[in-house]
């Protein structure tokens, strides 16, 4: 070893020792905190401001994302002294749902893969895991109705959301395209990847596209014939021993998922926020910008406006609204209670950090 290394690497032992100290000392003092807040342990508002915080006193060189995930690492051991959770997922393992749970909650949680966006309600239902977390839309596709139709029906809130931006892969037993037969997918990849998959596999007929559970379930199918190919992402590439054909397969380079954390938390503002509601109002001229007005009126923005058919048959539609700002703010509890008088029906979901 040359002197210049070894010297170097001292100081970098030296480091080390002073971080072991400080993230103890961290651990401990989470560990108080566990003891004196009431309830759960997870606060994402407070996760939220420590993040943003980090971003802004970052120093470099590393990137604010890469930041943000060792300190969503640090702080998801200090929550492990207070509590230990469970999360539950769209499973199977491998999937970008197990991808946006990893990047909200960290790797110090029990993970629950789950069969259907349906399990995932019914597990934090049933207490059997303390938050889930589920697709809600797609930049290229668009809604998850199922998520959509649950959150309807669910008593459970939204606590968080997160954005998850999407890479997909094309995973074989080998590099040759011209020797695939088939490609397994989920319905939503196939969508992100129509344009590439028609360019560079033109021998395949649409029917060589065989819909799948999941991305991951994908993987699982294609690893199991080696004729066949999956679109999927890289983390289920790793899981079912696939190779690397092409990546960044869609069509649009930012091409992002949005997921909803949810479970039976009312989340306290952190500054900088979102709140979710689902709302209707009766069929007649008019109808939608009185739903709309509320919230021009004092000043809201509104983020997302999704219409989806409503399955209680005595309204047509419902309506899917995310505005800027928490439910205690002013401006947004008086917009809520503007609307409550127009609508039909009216139901937050939740205020949670914006991501
Ligand atoms: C330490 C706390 O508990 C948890 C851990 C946090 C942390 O490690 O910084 C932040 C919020 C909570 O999810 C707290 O509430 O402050």
């Amino acid at each position: 070893m040359t002197a210049q290394l070894k010297q170097l690497r001292d100081k970098i032992d030296a480091i080390d020792s002073e971080l072991l100290k400080l993230v103890s000392a961290r651990a401990d003092l989470a560990r108080e905190i566990g003891e004196i807040k009431n309830g759960t342990a997870y606060r994402p508002e407070r996760e939220a401001q420590v993040l943003a915080r980090m971003r802004e006193l970052n120093p470099g060189p590393l990137e604010n994302e890469q930041v943000a995930r060792l300190f969503t690492e640090i702080m998801s051991l200090c929550r492990s002294m207070e509590e230990p959770l469970t999360v539950a997922y769209l499973g199977p393992r491998g999937t970008f749902s197990e991808e946006a749970a990893l990047k909200r909650f960290g790797s110090v949680v029990t993970s629950l893969p789950c069969n259907s966006i349906d399990d995932v309600f019914s597990k934090v239902e049933a207490g059997k895991a303390n938050y889930g977390v589920v697709p809600v839309e797609n930049s290229t596709e668009g809604a998850v109705g199922r998520s959509l139709d649950l959150l309807l029906q669910t008593r459970l809130k939204v606590c968080g959301e997160v954005a998850l931006a999407i890479h997909q892969l094309l995973l074989a037993h080998h590099t040759d395209l011209a020797r695939i037969r088939r490609i397994y997918s989920h319905p939503q990849s196939f969508a992100q990847c129509h344009e590439w998959l028609n360019v560079h596999l033109p021998h395949l007929p649409a029917s060589a596209r065989i819909n799948a559970a999941s991305n991951a379930d994908a993987a699982r199918l294609a690893a199991e014939d080696e004729s066949a190919a999956a679109v999927a992402g890289k983390k289920a590439g790793e899981v079912y021993g696939l190779t690397v054909c092409a990546e960044n397969i869609e069509d649009d380079p930012s091409n992002t998922t949005r997921f909803l954390v949810i479970g039976e938390q009312e989340v306290a503002p952190s500054g900088r926020d979102k709140t979710s509601l689902v709302t209707s109002v009766r069929n007649r001229p008019g109808a939608i910008h009185e739903l709309l007005a509320p919230f021009a009126h004092h000043g809201v923005s509104m983020t997302r406006l999704e219409s989806r058919p409503s399955r209680a048959g005595l309204w047509e539609y419902v309506f899917f609204v995310d505005v800027e700002g928490h439910q205690q703010e002013p401006k947004v509890s008086q917009a809520l209670r503007e609307l409550v008088e127009k609508a039909a029906f009216l139901k937050v979901l939740g205020s949670y950090p914006a991501a």
